[in-house]
């Protein structure tokens, strides 16, 4: 399930932001584990036998957004170098700020790098907040319904700068291994 359902989207933004500042905190969305086949990346990829991620595996985040945002309409009549941009959204990156997207319609696949470096599947639907934290590989594709329509929220300036992996000395990747990955190998009862 996702966070909530904000159906009304001709309420002024800032009231929608007000309303995911609200929220203190942010559900597991449907995340799995993934296949290592190389096949078409809009298909599901589940593992045999399917692999959920637990609640145990989900982290808790705080949301701040300030009221800085703009609509992707992710379709190939809407988008200029559609196929293009696909391919980019596909290629494992990071960013330097964490990368903040709210679901209004359709649906799409956000794949991430748990600790062990394995590919975990985030399938997002509308109404479904996800919050990528600066510095975590990742990487995006429409699943088969070929439709998103995504807001993009960001804290402070907009930056969209992508870096392609390797971006090991990179300073949010190194900031994010000794704050998040370090953690996330202690025992649940240390957080
Ligand atoms: C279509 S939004 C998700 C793609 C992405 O990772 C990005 O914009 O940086
Ligand atoms: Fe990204």
């Amino acid at each position: 399930m996702g966070v909530t359902l904000i159906s009304d989207f001709n309420a002024d933004s800032r009231e929608i932001i007000a309303r995911l500042k609200d929220m203190k905190q942010k559900t597991l969305l449907e995340a799995w584990f993934m296949d290592d086949s190389r096949e078409d990346p809009q298909l599901p990829h589940h593992r045999n036998p399917c692999e959920f991620m637990s609640p145990d595996q989900s982290r808790r985040f705080a949301l701040e957004v300030e009221s800085r945002q703009d609509l992707l309409d992710l379709c190939p009549e809407k988008v200029e170098n559609y196929e293009q941009k696909l391919k980019n959204f596909y290629t494992e990156h990071i960013h330097a700020d964490e990368e903040i997207r709210y679901c209004l319609e359709g649906s799409g696949y956000f794949d991430i790098r748990d600790k062990d470096d394995r590919w975990v599947r985030i399938w997002i639907k509308a109404g479904d907040l996800i919050i990528l934290p600066a510095g975590i590989y990742h990487r995006f594709t429409l699943d088969t319904s070929n439709y998103i329509k995504l807001m993009r929220l960001f804290v402070g300036e907009p930056v969209w700068t992508a870096f392609n992996r390797p971006q090991e000395d990179h300073p949010a990747r190194r900031n994010y291994i000794s704050n998040f990955v370090q953690k996330t190998r202690m025992p649940l009862e240390a957080y």
